[in-house]
């Protein structure tokens, strides 16, 4: 049969990334070492684990390594592995298209980005550039593969300049290999070709690679004499293979081993993500549920968080042998942030994905795991905490509704704005300890941003008495309160829905007020579902509120935003009897109580109700004339 050959055109969006990345990581070039390290460790890693189901896969290659080989007189530099390989397909799925939901985010995100300069290594670094790297030292670069249990191989080959072949080829073993043709280097340039710069590159990056990364090395020795005993006077010069990595897994090291600088290089190893992680947290447990783990939080949400193909979670190990990638078993939801690796020596080594779903011990460990996390995060100083908490805070308060159990210790670790913080976090603990002696709930408002619910009218009456209000704009605060209901027995009570019962409103105001309210709530009636003196206003004339039970404003709108139906919620109308122009239009409509200016006031007062939360107007232009003319009237009062 005739051998698969074709000649493509990267996709627009590869090419863009291409020049992105060369463009922008010139100054590092070493990178593109540690991503084909890291992906030759991973094709060993899916070959170790599927070789447990199926061990006659290896055949006799079985001493996993992955092989550099330099040559400075042809400028190549080759990666070679005898990890997994990739059929013909993957190749075209892989290496030349956008299968990845990170490389598309990526090009996404970058696709008006002329910018170049602007793009950090920092800020590229959060998106894996993988395989692309390799553009940056190469001219050329040709990757041979032959997957596992395949009799062909495959080659890829792209000069970088928007097109690429692939054709089937033969190849003795299996794995991959990628050969790359360098580029010329300046002077005091990176120079790949020269075996002391792959030596410190591994060794920086790939240290704790878990198979060994070997190279020929040019070595001088003494030559031996007669009887096997060096002669000093004599050296030759022989090539020997050499391990450039210690191999150590360092989660099972004690801390005191461990360098800050190898946690970092051991993280962007596993998370792919070149900023240093915000923290990382090193356990070692022996007993009855004996584990190792090394967990990290990064130091900002991955852009692909919510993505459905998102992996790097936590990478289970046995004995330090991999077993699977992104174990989600080990990590609740509300954690899924958390990166790193977790090895249990009592697992079974072929455990499946079902089987760990029941399996207690990894039910213990995962347990454990997040109650030393929440401990790591409650004991964590002022500022650390918050620059966590402002990253990832959003995605631990599901935690409340999700996790029963810890809900207690979770609702501690909340932070809001308040009306009197003046921008900063404040604890729930911390409310509490500032209410007032007469204050005893915990007040609250919701909506989607701080400048429009600071200066909400909901909360006039409140200021007044000088309670803090807590500021939520997060959606997930609805739900939170939900199910929070109250903390540390102080319940929490909405601002902007029901009767605050700050204090009474005058009977008697009541009363001169009930006919003029009875006309507004006829004349309103499709709108609004009662017309009732305010107990949250103090300098406002109207507002909107809910009654207790109802749906607040701003989860009205999180739902229609989500695309679901929302029966049309009426509220109240709230009025403040106080108020200098109701006192006018309560005039007005003594006087005759069929002036036809009072039901433009009454589609007025809902309209400023309305516009005080940030609303739309259904007749803006209505609501302008009634401006003009209320001034033009004050002006000759
Ligand atoms: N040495 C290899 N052996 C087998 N498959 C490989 C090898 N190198 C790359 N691949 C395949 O090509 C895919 C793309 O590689 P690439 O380095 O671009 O990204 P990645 O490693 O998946 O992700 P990241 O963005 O995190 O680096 C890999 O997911 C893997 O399936």
């Amino acid at each position: 049969m005739e051998n698969r050959k074709e000649s493509c055109q990267f996709k627009t969006e590869i090419n863009q990334l291409m020049k992105i990345i060369i463009h922008s990581l010139y100054s590092h070039p070493e990178i593109f070492l540690r991503e084909l390290i890291s992906n030759a460790s991973d094709a060993l890693d899916k070959l170790r684990f599927r070789s447990q189901l199926e061990p006659d896969i290896l055949g006799t290659d079985t001493e996993f390594k992955i092989v550099i080989k330099a040559d400075g007189s042809s400028r190549t530099l080759e990666v070679s592995d005898n990890g997994i390989g990739m059929t013909y397909d993957e190749v075209v799925e892989n290496i030349g298209t956008i299968a990845k939901s990170g490389t598309a985010a990526f090009a996404e995100a970058m696709k008006d980005a002329n910018k170049y300069d602007s793009l950090t290594p920092e800020l590229i670094g959060q998106f894996g550039v993988g395989f692309y790297s390799s553009f940056i030292v190469a001219e050329k670069v040709t990757l041979i593969t032959k997957a596992a249990g395949s009799d062909k191989g495959v080659k890829w080959e792209s000069s970088g300049d928007g097109s690429y072949t692939i054709e089937e080829t033969e190849k003795a073993s299996r794995g991959t290999s990628v050969l790359l043709k360098l580029k010329n280097v300046e002077k005091d340039e990176q120079d790949f070709a020269e075996e002391w710069t792959i030596r410190s590159v591994v060794k920086k990056h790939s240290d704790f690679v878990a198979y060994p990364i070997v190279m020929d090395v040019k070595k001088t020795k003494p030559v031996l004499d007669a009887e096997g005993k060096p002669d000093p006077e004599k050296t030759e010069t022989v090539v020997e293979e050499e391990v450039l990595n210690s191999m150590k897994a360092i989660w099972v090291k004690d801390k005191a081993e461990v360098s800050e600088e190898e946690y970092n290089e051991f993280y962007s190893h596993i998370s792919h993500d070149w900023n240093p992680p915000h923290s990382h947290l090193h356990l070692k447990l022996e007993g009855t549920t004996e584990y190792s783990a090394l967990l990290y939080i990064p130091a900002k949400l991955p852009f692909d968080f919510f993505m459905h193909e998102r992996k790097h979670g936590i990478n289970l190990y046995c004995k330090r042998v991999f077993i699977m990638e992104n174990c989600t078993d080990l990590m609740p939801p509300y954690l899924a942030f958390i990166k790193g690796v977790v090895d249990a020596p009592d697992l079974n080594l072929n455990v499946s994905r079902e089987i760990l779903q029941q399996n207690a011990l990894v039910r213990n460990i995962k347990t454990n795991l997040v109650k030393k996390l929440l401990d790591m995060f409650a004991g964590m100083e002022k500022e650390k905490y918050e620059s966590f908490y402002g990253e990832f805070g959003h995605i631990l308060k599901s935690g409340i509704s999700a996790d029963f159990e810890n809900r207690e210790k979770i609702a501690s670790l909340l932070r809001y704005k308040t009306t009197k913080s003046d921008g900063q976090w404040v604890s729930l603990q911390e409310y509490i300890s500032r209410m007032k002696p007469d204050q005893e709930e915990i007040y609250y408002i919701t909506g989607d941003n701080l400048t429009m619910l600071l200066n909400s009218p909901h909360l006039e009456q409140l200021k007044e008495k000088d309670y803090e209000v807590l500021l939520m704009t997060d959606p997930i605060d609805e739900w939170v309160i939900r199910d929070l209901h109250e903390f540390e027995k102080k319940r929490f009570r909405s601002a902007e829905k029901g009767d605050l019962d700050l204090g009474g409103i005058d009977d008697k105001k009541k009363e001169i007020y009930s006919a003029l309210f009875a006309y507004l709530k006829s004349s309103l009636e499709e709108k609004i579902k009662a017309v009732k003196p305010s107990t949250h206003l103090k300098d406002s004339i109207a507002c909107l509120s809910g009654d207790s039970y109802d749906m607040s404003a701003f989860m009205e709108k999180i739902l229609k935003a989500n695309g679901q139906e929302v029966p049309q919620i009426k509220r109240v109308l709230e009025l403040n009897v106080d108020h200098p122009l109701l006192v006018k239009i309560r005039a007005i409509y003594e006087q005759d109580s069929d002036a036809p200016v009072l039901k433009d006031y009454s589609n007025f007062l809902y309209d400023l109700a309305v516009i005080s939360e940030g609303g739309k107007l259904d007749n803006p232009s209505l609501f302008s004339k009634m401006i003009g003319d209320l001034m033009t009237n004050s002006g000759s009062d």
